[in-house]
């Protein structure tokens, strides 16, 4: 089973320490609804993960652990036998003991783009909501953070994490807790939030905001990257039925809508620091996730639409403060 001692031991002497009183059951019950799926076949392959602490570690530039020269040729295509019993691996890429785990996405560019707009992570404690497989975490530890903390409910997502951190060291202070944002009492406890690819999985995108608000202490910097559409501040996508394929897309707002939002959950100093319409060299099939990627969302012969006729993927990073709290707002 999954243990989250290091979380506790590392929090304990933090201000998110009352937190502590209702995290153990609620996390309780995630491994409880589990126990029926592929939960406890990954948590035996996570226990076959015994290897020598890394020679090397590089989360500045990449996500990498171990030289490669430490294992022999046997013991890395056995360790490599085992990181693909993970499969897919969507978000990444990770450099593990010299194999290249060549995730489904480029994860390092979305972090290019994100990270020279943010206030610089030195000695902040984070939290990255939605967090995936972890791999901007790393980053943002690479960055300096204090202290990282993601959550993310999607079981496979968290075996990942698992997987590269007991091959990293489990001291470094990151951490993902198998939790949806709505779970997260208000912390008012983090230096930085981010929400990246989230809040279009949300049906309740207002609320999305003022959950995010909810964990940042006043003075806190949001980071918020989600899908967008061209148009001004009335324009919101609201899909019909599916959005490149997927089934649980509900609003897709412009630029300018989306500041609006944010301006009415009383955030400050809303910028928008960067929109990209996602490359399909960023999301694409691998050797590591073969299944259909972006090229399969997108119309054949026209690749500005989705396969529904809807405009592509496009995304924005806004950055926002959090204001001290407007008490009309709250109710
Ligand atoms: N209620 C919820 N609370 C928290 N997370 C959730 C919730 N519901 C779904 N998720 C998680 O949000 C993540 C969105 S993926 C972005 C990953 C990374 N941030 C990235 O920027 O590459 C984008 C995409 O796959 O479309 C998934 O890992 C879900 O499990």
């Amino acid at each position: 089973m999954i243990s989250f001692s290091s979380f506790y031991q590392q929090i304990a002497d933090s201000n998110l320490q009352h937190w502590l009183e209702t995290l153990p059951s609620i996390l309780g019950k995630w491994q409880r609804d589990h126990k029926h799926g592929n939960l406890p076949k990954w948590e035996k392959v996570l226990n076959k993960l015994h290897y020598p602490a890394p020679d090397q570690v590089d989360f500045v530039d990449s996500v990498t652990v171990g030289s490669g020269e430490q294992l022999s040729p046997g013991e890395k295509e056995k360790l490599e036998n085992l990181l693909r019993l993970f499969m897919p691996w969507r978000k990444g890429p990770f450099h593990i003991h010299g194999i290249h785990i060549d995730t489904e996405w480029r994860s390092d560019w979305k972090w290019d783009r994100v990270k020279q707009h943010i206030s610089p992570l030195k000695n902040r404690t984070v939290l990255d909501v939605g967090c995936g497989s972890g791999y901007h975490m790393w980053r943002m530890l690479g960055s300096g953070a204090k202290r990282v903390v993601g959550i993310d409910p999607s079981p496979l997502f968290l075996c990942q994490f698992e997987a590269v951190k007991r091959l990293a060291g489990t001291h470094h202070p990151v951490h993902l807790l198998p939790l949806g944002i709505e779970e997260l009492p208000p912390l008012d406890a983090f230096d930085t939030v981010f929400s990246m690819g989230v809040l279009y999985h949300r049906r309740s995108p207002i609320d999305h905001l003022l959950q995010l608000r909810d964990q940042l202490r006043t003075g806190g910097e949001l980071v918020l990257e989600t899908l967008v559409i061209d148009g001004d501040e009335n324009a919101v996508l609201v899909p019909q039925d599916r959005y490149g394929k997927m089934n649980n897309v509900w609003f897709i707002p412009s630029v300018a809508a989306l500041m609006l939002w944010l301006k009415k959950c009383d955030f400050t100093d809303i910028r928008c620091v960067d929109t990209d319409v996602t490359a399909l060299a960023e999301q694409r099939r691998t050797d590591w996730m073969p299944n259909e990627s972006l090229v399969e969302y997108l119309d054949p012969n026209d690749i500005t639409k989705t396969v529904e006729g809807y405009p592509a993927p496009k995304r924005a990073t806004i950055i926002a403060v959090k204001n001290q709290p407007n008490q009309d707002l709250i109710s």
